[in-house]
């Protein structure tokens, strides 16, 4: 069984407090506030219900300890984040499914709220969910040449729900997005910030980092109640959305998710996982 366990240290050399959950490393830098929160779920990051669950349960601590920014990215080599664990929507438990389904909404809440800035550096490939979790949060920095970004669900036979899709208008406007999510396309680093999916890019993953310190160094006189109003105006419509429609979005998901036709499609998609070599997948569904 896996063992999980968190752990709270302060290193008294580098002056920043480390927080350990089994899938996620948080690393506060003293001086200037800033965490650094890396996930580490091999093979790929993929989000099921307990990864989500410590996501929230460290987003929470973070906004205890009043920490200034926050930097998300990957530790693996070359994925940032293969977005929803596709096992929790494949031949699912419907109680199982409930909760996930619940726990996703709840996570989105939480970062889409964070009463923090928040840059993902985006450091490995990052579909579907996994570019969810980067557009939620405040800015966003894609490392080299070689990953792939996007909204691949059409790919899989789903489609993106009502706060998911606003969202993404939010970030690229309605036709990108619509574009975007209706032709499944993957994009290039270069093409990512050409539509905006990104901020920057940039060659390697510590540049990135410094770039997304200096992006949250913006914050340094600026009050954290001006922030934190400020961004809750600008995202409130698709917040309150989803506050208002909760339980109608897991109900309806639930019920989708066991339909024939969905499940016939991702056990195709998850054949194909198996059977195309490494990487080719993404590149092929260009
Ligand atoms: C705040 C958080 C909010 C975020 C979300 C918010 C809202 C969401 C609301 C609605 C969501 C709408 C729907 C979203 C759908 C999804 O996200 S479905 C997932 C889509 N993901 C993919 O299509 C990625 C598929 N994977 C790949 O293309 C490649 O695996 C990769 C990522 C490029 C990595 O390639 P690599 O060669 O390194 O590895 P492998 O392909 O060999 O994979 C290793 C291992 O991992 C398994 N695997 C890969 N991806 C997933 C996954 N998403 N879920 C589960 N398992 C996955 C793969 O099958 C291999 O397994 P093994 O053969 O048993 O070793």
């Amino acid at each position: 069984m896996l063992r999980r366990y968190i752990s709270y240290t302060t290193n008294k050399f580098t002056n920043c407090r480390h927080v350990s959950q089994s899938m996620l490393q948080s690393t506060v830098d003293e001086k200037s506030g800033i965490a650094t929160v890396t996930m580490n779920k091999p093979p790929v990051n993929s989000l099921n219900l307990e990864f989500l669950e410590e996501i929230i349960t460290l987003l929470n601590k973070l906004q205890k300890d009043k920490v200034r920014g926050m930097i998300l990215t990957s530790g693996l080599q070359k994925v940032f984040c293969a977005g929803l664990d596709i096992k929790e929507l494949y031949k699912p438990n419907p109680d199982r499914l409930t909760k996930f389904w619940t726990t996703l909404q709840d996570t989105w809440l939480s970062l889409y709220t964070t009463s923090f800035p928040t840059v993902s550096v985006i450091n490995g490939h990052s579909p579907a969910g996994g570019c969810m979790l980067a557009m939620s949060c405040d800015y966003r920095v894609m490392v080299g040449q070689n990953y792939r970004i996007g909204f691949n669900e059409a790919k899989l036979g789903i489609f993106a729900p009502k706060w998911f899709q606003n969202t993404i208008i939010a970030v690229i406007g309605q036709r990108k997005a619509e574009v975007s999510l209706t032709t499944g396309k993957m994009y290039t680093t270069d093409e990512a910030l050409q539509i905006g999916l990104v901020d920057e890019t940039c060659a390697d993953a510590d540049s990135a980092l410094k770039k997304g310190t200096h992006f949250l160094n913006n914050f340094q006189n600026i009050s954290p109640w001006a922030y934190k109003m400020t961004k809750d105006i600008n995202r409130q419509s698709t917040i309150q959305w989803l506050i208002d429609n909760k339980q109608k979005d897991v109900d309806f998901t639930v019920e989708y998710m066991q339909s024939p036709g969905v499940q016939k499609n991702l056990e195709l998609y998850l054949q194909s996982l198996k059977s195309l070599p490494p990487l080719k997948l993404i590149s092929e569904i260009n």
